[in-house]
C-alpha cells in the first residue's frame, strides 16, 4: 500500500531522516517507535505532502505522491491525526466531524455512513454531538480528531502520538479502538513513544532512533528484543 524508499529529509542543512525504507500492507498496523526528536513528526510531514523530500520515493497504491498537496494526499485514501489536535474548539463534534469529510469528494457523498462508522467506534461522540468541541476532555478530544480523520475515508490512518498527554488508562481505550479500526480495513501507520500500548495494536514495526531505522520486526520480535526492553520497556 505505501512504500517508502530511500527517503532523505532535511530541515535546511540538517538532515532528519537519513536513507529510510519501510513499508505498510493492506490491512496491516505498523508502528513507527523512537524517542522525543527521532524524526517521526519529520517522517509523517513528508507522506502527507508538508515537507518535500531532498531524495527519495514516497509510493501510495503505487503511485508517487510527491509534488502533490495535502489535500489531493487526504483525497487518495490517506488520513492523518496529527500531534496537535487541530479541533475547531468552538465547533460542535459534528461539525467537526463533518469537515473531516470536506476535502474529499468521496466521503462527501457518504457523510452519514461514516458518521455511523465513527459513532459505532467512538459512542461517546454521539452522545456529545451538539458539545463543543474544546469543552470536552483531553481524551474525547483525540477521539474526536481520530472520528474526524476517518470522515475522510481513508484507507491508512497515519496517527503522530495519539497517547500524548493522556492518562494511562486513557490510552489503553484509546488504543483498543485503534484495533477495532484496523479490523474494519483500514491499515495504520502509528508513530508512538509509548510502545508498550503500541506493541497491542501493530503487527509489524519499526523502531526509528536519530533518523534511522535501526530495527524492523514483526510484533511479537519486537516484544521479545533486549533493545526494545531495555530502551522502551523498561525491563
Ligand atoms: N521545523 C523544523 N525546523 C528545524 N528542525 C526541526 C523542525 N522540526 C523538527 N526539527 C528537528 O528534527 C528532528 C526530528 O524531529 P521530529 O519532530 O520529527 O521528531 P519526533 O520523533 O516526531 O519527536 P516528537 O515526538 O518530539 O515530535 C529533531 O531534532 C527536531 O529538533
Amino acid at each position: 500500500m505505501l512504500e517508502i524508499k530511500n527517503l532523505n529529509l532535511k530541515y535546511g542543512r540538517i538532515q532528519v531522516i537519513w536513507d529510510l525504507t519501510m513499508s505498510i500492507y493492506n490491512n496491516e498496523a505498523v508502528g513507527i517507535f523512537g524517542p522525543n526528536g527521532a524524526g517521526k513528526t519529520t517522517l509523517i510531514s513528508s507522506i502527507v505532502g508538508l515537507i518535500k523530500p531532498e531524495t527519495g520515493e514516497l509510493i501510495f497504491e503505487g503511485n508517487s505522491l510527491i509534488g502533490f498537496k495535502t489535500h489531493e494526499i487526504i483525497r487518495k485514501g490517506i488520513s492523518l491525526v496529527p500531534q496537535e489536535r487541530e479541533l475547531f474548539p468552538f465547533m460542535t463534534v459534528e461539525e467537526n466531524l463533518k469537515l473531516g469529510a470536506a476535502y474529499v469528494p468521496n466521503a462527501r457523498n457518504r457523510i452519514s455512513e461514516n458518521l455511523d462508522f465513527v459513532f459505532e467506534i467512538f459512542p461517546i461522540l454521539k452522545e456529545r454531538i451538539h458539545q463543543l468541541a474544546g469543552t470536552m476532555s483531553g481524551g474525547q478530544q483525540r477521539m474526536l480528531a481520530i472520528g474526524r480523520a476517518l470522515m475522510a475515508n481513508p484507507k491508512l490512518l497515519i496517527l503522530d502520538e495519539p497517547s500524548l498527554g493522556l492518562q494511562p488508562s486513557l490510552v489503553i481505550e484509546l488504543f483498543q479502538k485503534l484495533v477495532e479500526i484496523k479490523k474494519s480495513g483500514v491499515s495504520i501507520m502509528l508513530a508512538e513513544q509509548n510502545v508498550k500500548q503500541g506493541l497491542k495494536v501493530i503487527d509489524r514495526g519499526y523502531v526509528l532512533e536519530n533518523g534511522k531505522i535501526v530495527m524492523e520486526d514483526v510484533v511479537q520480535n519486537l516484544a521479545n528484543s533486549p533493545h526494545i526492553q531495555k530502551s522502551y520497556l523498561g525491563v
